[in-house]
C-alpha cells in the first residue's frame, strides 16, 4: 500500500457498478473531489462478510480495468431478524427483487422492533495488484411501509432516524448528507486528500 507521503501517479479512478443509480449519488457526492469515471459492469454477488466481498469485487475489477477502481456493496439490515437480509449484503437485493416493499415490512410483522441500518462498503484498489483499502458508512432508521417515488431500491421503506421523511421523500441532497453513501464516501474523500496522489492527466500518461 502506499505510504502517505510517497508520490503515486494514479490514472482517474474507475468507479464499477452496474447500477445507475448508485452511480448518480456517487457523482453528485464526489463532484470535483476526486478524478474520477465510470465503467457499466455487472460483477459477481460474492458472499462472505462485507468486507472481504468488497475487497474481492475491487479487486476483480482492478484486473478487469488495469488501473485504480472503486466499488461499493450496500446492505440493509433488520435488527430483529438479526441483520438479515442484509448480513451477507447482497440478499437484500434478491430479497427486493422478489418480494418488494411489501414482502420486508412483512418480514417485520410479527416483531415489535422495526429498527435497521443502511450499510456501504466502498473499496478501492490502487491498480490490479495492490490490497484493497475499505471506507464503511452506516446509517440507522427503521422499515416503514412505502412512502415517496420508488426509483432507488428500498428508499422508500427506509425511514433514517430523527426524520420523518424515508430516503424517497427527501431532496436528494439531504439523503446524500446524512446516508450509508455519503458517510462512507465522506471516508473516501478523506483518503484521498491525505494520501494526495498525483493524478496523470494525458499530458503525463
Ligand atoms: O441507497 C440505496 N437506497 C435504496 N436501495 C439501494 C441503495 N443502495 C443500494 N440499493 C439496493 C440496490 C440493490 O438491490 C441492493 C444492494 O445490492 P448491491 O450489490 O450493492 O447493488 P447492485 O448490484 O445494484 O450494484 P453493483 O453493481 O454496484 O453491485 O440494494
Ligand atoms: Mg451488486
Amino acid at each position: 500500500m502506499a505510504a502517505a507521503n510517497m508520490v503515486v501517479f494514479l490514472r482517474p479512478v474507475t468507479f464499477v457498478t452496474g447500477n445507475a443509480k448508485k452511480l448518480e449519488e456517487v457523482r453528485a457526492i464526489l463532484g470535483q473531489s476526486i478524478p474520477f469515471q465510470s465503467l457499466k459492469l455487472d460483477l459477481p454477488e460474492l458472499q462472505g462478510e462485507p468486507e472481504d466481498i468488497s475487497k474481492e469485487k475491487a479487486r476483480i475489477a482492478a484486473k478487469e480495468v488495469n488501473g485504480p477502481v472503486l466499488v461499493e456493496d450496500t446492505c440493509l439490515c433488520f435488527n430483529a431478524l438479526k441483520d438479515l437480509p442484509g448480513t451477507q449484503q447482497t440478499y437484500i437485493k434478491w430479497f427486493l427483487q422478489k418480494i418488494g416493499h411489501e414482502g420486508l415490512n412483512n418480514l417485520l410483522m410479527a416483531y415489535e422492533d422495526k429498527t435497521a441500518y443502511a450499510m456501504c462498503v466502498f473499496s478501492l484498489a490502487l491498480g490490479p495488484n495492490t490490497e484493497p483499502m475499505t471506507f464503511v458508512g452506516k446509517t440507522l432508521g427503521r422499515i416503514v411501509p412505502a412512502r415517496g417515488p420508488n426509483d432507488f431500491g428500498w428508499d422508500p421503506i427506509f425511514q433514517p432516524h430523527g426524520y420523518d421523511q424515508t430516503y424517497a421523500e427527501m431532496p436528494k441532497e439531504e439523503k446524500n448528507k446524512i446516508s450509508h453513501r455519503g458517510k462512507a464516501l465522506e471516508l473516501v474523500k478523506s483518503h484521498f486528500a491525505e494520501a494526495r496522489y498525483t493524478f496523470q492527466t494525458d499530458s503525463t500518461a
